[in-house]
């Protein structure tokens, strides 16, 4: 087994850019476990389901032919033969994602198949970023942190890279969407044994080498 890093924290954090840099600057794997229950609501209005039916979204399981790679530098998504790396991150799909991940057959499947994909890793470590990933998926992991940042610079972040979507919007999916599935996982407080890195008055390399710091201070073997 690869040694896990989990992180979790609130939507626009920095989990999946500062995880994925972390792990490409460390030479680990890197899991972004949001792009699964994305690609699912994705497959779900693909075939047609209604996502706020429950049963109906259980039944699009079977079919739900989900790939991920754990290379950092080569980050890509599919669904069957379909590449949907891009389309998962529409605004569209962060306005239903929180309606498939409240299933809780969606999560009893999906945690598996994370816990596969960590199992199966190659690289000497991997990072594993979420909202569970601490509590739920990885509750063992040697390394765990909460990155987490104010939910205005949250926002200011999001707006900055969705240049084309009104900021009041772009605020009010991402408040929405942390209520939504903070009713199904606390990630808003760190659970015992959770380091708490709070990037709010950090730019984007200052966060990746606390996170570094904290994986360092955890396993000083495991960072020269
Ligand atoms: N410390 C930082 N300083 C400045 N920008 C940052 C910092 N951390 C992350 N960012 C930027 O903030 C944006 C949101 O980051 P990212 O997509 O990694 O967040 P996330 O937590 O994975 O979000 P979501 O849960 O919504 O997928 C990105 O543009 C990223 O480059
Ligand atoms: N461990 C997780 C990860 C994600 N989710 C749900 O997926 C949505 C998208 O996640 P991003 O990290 O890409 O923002 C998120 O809003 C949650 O609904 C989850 O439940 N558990």
């Amino acid at each position: 087994m690869p040694l896990v890093v989990a992180v979790d924290g609130p939507a626009g954090s920095g989990k999946s850019s500062v995880s994925k840099e972390v792990a490409r600057q460390l030479g680990y794997g890197f899991l972004d476990t949001g792009a699964a229950y994305r690609a699912l609501a994705w497959h779900a209005e693909a075939s047609g389901i209604d996502t706020d039916d429950a049963a109906s979204v259980v039944s699009s399981l079977p079919s739900f032919a989900y790939r991920i790679g754990t290379d950092p530098a080569g980050y890509a998504v599919h669904v069957g033969e379909v590449d949907v790396t891009t389309a998962i991150r529409e605004p569209h799909i962060s306005a239903i994602v929180s309606r498939v991940a409240k299933v809780p057959e969606v999560r009893t499947h999906l945690i598996e198949l994370f816990r596969g994909i960590m199992a199966d890793e190659r690289h000497p470590g991997i990072v594993v970023e979420g909202r569970d990933i601490t509590t739920v998926v990885a509750p063992d992991a040697p390394v765990r942190i909460l990155l987490t940042a104010s939910e205005e610079v949250r926002i200011a972040r999001r707006s900055a890279e969705l240049v084309d979507v009104p900021a009041e919007y772009t605020g009010e999916q991402l408040r929405r969407r942390d209520e939504a599935d903070a009713k199904v996982v606390d990630f808003m407080t760190a659970a015992d044994g959770v380091t708490t890195v709070d990037s709010t008055e950090l730019d984007f390399d200052q966060t990746v080498e606390a996170v570094i710091g904290v994986i360092r201070a955890a396993q000083p073997e495991a960072v020269r």
